[in-house]
This record gives C-alpha cells, structure tokens and sequence, in this order.
C-alpha cells in the first residue's frame, strides 16, 4: 500500500493545529500536509511532528489572503516580484519543516502571457531551490473560478517544456474527476510526472468512500505500479474526522 499522509487544514479541524499531528499519527496516518502553515512558527510545527513520529509531506507556496483572496501568483503577469518574494518565503518555512514537496499555486488569471509567465517563475524557482522538490496542481475551476490550470495537458506540456528534473505534477483525483470523468485513467495517463497524490470523494469532496471513484481499486493499481510518493487525504469530512476513516488501509 501507499504512504496515506493527512492534509491538516482539512482533517481534524475539530482541534487546534498543534494538537492534529497527535490524533494524525494515532489514526494510522504517518505524514501530514499543511496547505498554509504561515501563521504557525515552523519550529513548533515541527517539533509537533517529529514528537508525533510523522513526515511533512507538502506545504503550498503563501497566498497573500486564503479567506477569499488571490490563489497564488506563479501565472499572474506583473505579479513576478511577488511571486518571488512568497516563493522564498515558503523555501524557509519547507527547508525548517524539512517538507517533501512545495506546491506552486499558480494563481486566477486569463491574460494571455499567462503560460509565459509560469514557465518563467518557475525555471526562476527550479533553479532557486535546486534541492527542493516542487509540484503544481491541476485545479477545476468550479470550485477555484478562474484558477489558470485547469487542464492535465497544459500542466504536462509545461512540465515537459521546462525538463527540470525537481518539478512534477501534483495529482489531486478529486480535481481529475471533475474536469475528466475519470479520474483513475487520469492518473494513468500522466503518471510519468506525478510525484504527490490528494484524495476526496467525488462529489462533495468528502470522505474518499462510495462516490465516484473507486479508491480501492485506484489503491490497489497505484501499489501494483511501484509508485513510491505519498497519498493524502485532502477532503472535507463529512462528520467528526475519526468516524470517517474507515477508508484508510491500515497496516
Ligand atoms: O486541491 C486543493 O484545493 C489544494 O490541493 C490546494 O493546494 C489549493 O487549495
Ligand atoms: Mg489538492
């Protein structure tokens, strides 16, 4: 089976931050996510998760206003020195939380250097954070009007163009459902250059159990390709977070 990391701005909001890489790892989880760990010290995040025993597998790059605000910048054009800034700010937050991955949010935009602009910022951040790794997520734009990548083959295309060996597709299923229909041939389709996977039912984006993805199987064909990466669990529990982990594959 896959490593299964819990995405801690979405699981176990029940308690404080601090206290949810405890009730993680006691649930069977060993890594955990943080889509936006800033108003956090790094040092007590992770001293929380090495007392808790559990690997930091992904942190997204700031935006400035989660609440309702911009989603990022990497695409946006004339945003460039505020990418960077935040790029840098997320590379010291990652290095201190020794995090696997750094997802790149690429911002809402439909200006037509768009593309242009993300492949610059990120050829900037590649060769900035030559040791980290980074991914960008394909995001449907019904729930994130507007997102610019929205489409596996723009993200793949841009990754093929930039070759960097330190930048991969973040392949989130719930996302694939929605803007394929099937989010399992998704996965295979793009696997070569998907190096971190998120989970939700679909629809609702709740528990990943009985929608329309089959989990089990999905589970049962990432483990029989070798994949290596982690799988976490990015959805919105449907009750308290403990009642609804019968999905999880422990042992
Ligand atoms: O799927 C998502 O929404 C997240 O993985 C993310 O990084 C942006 O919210
Ligand atoms: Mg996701």
């Amino acid at each position: 089976m896959p490593h299964f990391a819990a995405n801690l701005t979405k699981l176990f909001t029940e308690i404080p931050m601090e206290q949810r890489f405890a009730a993680a790892a006691e649930a069977g989880f060993t890594g955990v996510e943080i889509l936006f760990p800033y108003d956090i010290p790094a040092a007590t995040l992770s001293r929380k998760a090495i007392k808790a025993g559990l690997e930091i597998v992904l942190i997204n790059t700031p935006p400035p206003n989660w609440a309702g605000g911009p989603r990022g910048f990497a695409a946006v054009p004339g945003f460039e020195e505020r990418f960077r800034q935040d790029f840098d700010r997320a590379l010291r937050f990652a290095r201190s939380l020794q995090s696997r991955h750094i997802h790149i949010m690429a911002g809402t935009t439909n200006d037509r250097d768009a593309r242009a602009t993300f492949i610059d910022n990120l050829a900037w951040a590649a060769e900035r954070a030559p040791h980290a790794s980074l991914t960008i997520e394909v995001i449907n734009r019904t729930d994130m009007p507007g997102y610019f990548l929205a489409d596996f083959d723009l993200a793949a295309g841009i990754i093929a163009e930039l070759g960097v060996r330190n930048l991969g597709l973040q392949f989130d299923a719930y996302h694939a459902q929605a803007i394929t229909g099937d989010a399992i041939g998704t996965w295979r389709k793009y696997a070569p250059v998907i190096r971190h996977i998120q989970i939700a039912g679909y629809p609702g984006r709740h528990e990943p159990a009985g929608g329309e993805i089959d989990y089990p199987a999905f589970f049962a064909e990432l483990d029989a390709s070798g994949y290596r990466g982690w799988v976490s669990a990015e959805y919105d529990p449907e009750h308290l977070t403990e009642n609804g982990l019968g999905w999880l594959p422990l042992g």
